[in-house]
């Protein structure tokens, strides 16, 4: 019987040669002498290279992880398999990209580096790590394109995650990608539109308003109605490098888990999963439009048209790859000093976007889950503007109730009443201690007393009885807040528990509710304050009455 090599890899932290051959003899392990052991399973025979002087605990967990290794391979490499398939020879053309783009990274590298051997300060640290410094890496990321400049926008919002440099390098993510030709646009909207651009568009601006990663987005106005809007078009051929990358990206998670399974507790392969289908639902615009058409619906519907919009879609004039949408005016929520020159009361304006926000959650069939200040603006009018649905959640009533008890107990302190609610969200089949486990969320919570913290004062004078009035709050570091968030999801992991994709879109958005909360409104505490409509508050408001 033939054996294949499949490949070396590493089991226990320890080199191992594996292959496999076709058997039909059943389940077994074998201590082969001293250097080998075989495993037989599901008709594969896997070998590899074992010491005596591993104690026998350890011989146990190499064989308890040789046993897993076994019974995943074959799925490993139908996946593998598949994933190549369903990339089809863009997969060929992104690899020759790819290597372009190290090659490019790569020479400018050695050119600094060949530079600075010569300067009597010696190398600098940022060429020490090769392609792999912030620096080069970002640059290598920049000319990859899209996939891996979303992804370095992941970085840089993830200080808890990821090393500082890196974090801070990665923010030049951030900043206008590449600008497609006016003509390229052009004939995108030649080939999607019926009828001849100029009998639909009275004027188009050649300069783009932003270029995005994904899409660029043009000022134009209606040849009818003199309408002005906005046309958002996906860049050319950035659907085929997404799939590409993402399998690409898949395969590379799936062989790590494979060899580390450690790494399968946090994951890694359900988050990349996560990214890949979120990513790939942001490149069909007639998604997106649905989306918004769906929140329009919601502001309609509770009577919100005049505190919130998002812009009005001309389906006629929308493809997949092209969106004509009413154009807004305004200001991102973070624009402090342009937001204090629109309206006397930011912090009204931020009551009014988390109301609206929070009240979408149920009552609208999706959730904006992208609120960074570029998509929430204070428009001229002052209603507040939601922008690019290309990110959304579903959320069922089941989790929204679970959700609710959750930021109420954060508020309250209620440790066995968030264990329930975390037991509630994240589905699993085996009981959960849920004493042992409030009193496991209770200690990461307690440390919030270590946390670096800050006292605001604000003080508020009454007109007509001249009384004054003062407020305080606590406001804790972002970055530890993320940080603790982190730890709840690590130790309910721990018992467990796998939250919906829902529960870390959620709470990405309170984050970001949070950041814009210190800034409009400090002395105000988004989850206990009375004007805003989350449970919390009802839940208070029901205590005082009882
Ligand atoms: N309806 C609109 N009115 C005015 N400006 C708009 C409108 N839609 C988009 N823009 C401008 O274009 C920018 C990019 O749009 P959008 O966020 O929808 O694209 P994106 O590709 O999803 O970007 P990103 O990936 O950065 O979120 C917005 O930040 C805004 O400046």
């Amino acid at each position: 019987m033939a054996s294949v090599s499949v490949f070396r890899g590493f089991v226990h932290g320890r080199c191992v040669p594996l292959f496999t051959h076709q058997s039909q003899l059943p389940v077994t392990s074998i201590l082969i002498g001293s250097k080998k052991l075989a495993y037989q399973s599901n008709g594969l025979r896997l070998y590899a290279r074992y010491s005596e002087s591993q104690s026998a605990r350890t011989q146990d967990l190499f064989t308890s992880r040789l046993q897993d290794s076994v019974e995943n391979l074959p799925k490993l490499v139908e996946d593998i398999v598949q994933t190549s398939i369903n990339t089809g020879p863009r997969g060929a053309l992104r690899l020759a990209q790819g290597i372009q783009a190290v090659i490019g990274v790569g020479g400018e590298w050695l050119a600094e580096l060949s530079q600075s051997r010569n300067s009597p300060s010696g190398i600098p640290s940022q060429l020490q790590l090769g392609l792999l410094s912030p620096l080069y890496l970002r640059k290598l990321f920049e000319r990859l394109g899209a996939t891996y400049i979303k992804l370095g926008q992941f970085i840089a919002s993830a200080p808890t995650l990821f090393p500082p440099e890196y974090v801070q390098e990665f923010q030049y993510c951030f900043d206008r990608a590449p600008v497609v030709p006016f003509d390229e646009i052009k004939s995108i909207l030649h080939e999607d539109l019926a009828g001849p651009i100029d009998s639909i568009y009275e004027y188009i601006d050649p300069t783009p308003l932003a270029s995005a990663s994904i899409a660029q987005v043009h000022a134009a106005r209606l040849k009818g109605s003199q309408a002005d809007v906005v046309i958002k078009v996906l860049k050319p051929g950035i659907e085929d490098v997404l799939v590409a990358d993402l399998n690409f990206i898949y395969v590379v998670a799936r062989i790590v888990e494979f060899l580390n399974p450690e790494l399968s507790r946090a994951s890694l392969v359900a988050i990349v999963n996560d990214i890949r289908a979120s990513m790939l639902e942001e490149v069909d615009f007639k998604k997106e439009a649905a989306n918004i058409e769906s929140f329009r619906r919601y502001l309609e519907s509770m009577g919100l048209t005049r505190q919130a919009t998002a812009p009005k879609v001309y389906p006629e004039f929308s493809t997949k790859r092209v969106l004509t949408m009413e154009r807004l005016y305004g200001v991102p929520l973070t624009d402090l000093d342009s937001i204090s020159s629109l309206v006397s009361s930011p912090e009204t304006s931020l009551i009014t976007a988390l109301n609206v926000w929070f009240g979408s959650l149920l009552a609208c069939e999706t959730f904006h889950a992208d609120v960074h200040a570029g998509n929430l603006w204070l428009l001229r009018d002052g209603r507040i503007g939601f922008l690019d649905f290309g990110i959304v959640g579903r959320i069922s009533p089941k989790t929204w109730n679970a959700m609710e008890v959750f930021l109420g107990s954060i508020a309250t302190e209620e440790y066995e009443s968030m264990a329930s609610a975390l037991i509630e969200m994240g589905a699993t089949n085996t009981d959960v201690d849920s004493r042992a486990f409030a009193k496991d969320l209770e200690k990461i919570f307690s440390s919030i007393q270590d946390l670096d913290t800050e006292i605001v004062v604000a003080t508020a004078t009454r007109r007509d009885t001249n009384a004054t009035a003062v407020s305080a709050n606590l406001v804790v570091d972002e970055r530890q807040m993320n940080a603790l968030f982190l730890d709840v999801v690590r130790v309910s992991e721990s018992y467990g528990l796998r939250f919906p994709r829902e529960f870390a879109l959620l709470m990405k958005q309170l984050l970001y509710f949070d950041r814009y909360t210190r800034l409009l409104a400090p002395n105000m505490n988004m989850l206990q304050d009375q004007r805003i409509t989350i449970a919390s508050n009802r839940r208070t408001t029901n205590r005082n009455i009882y």
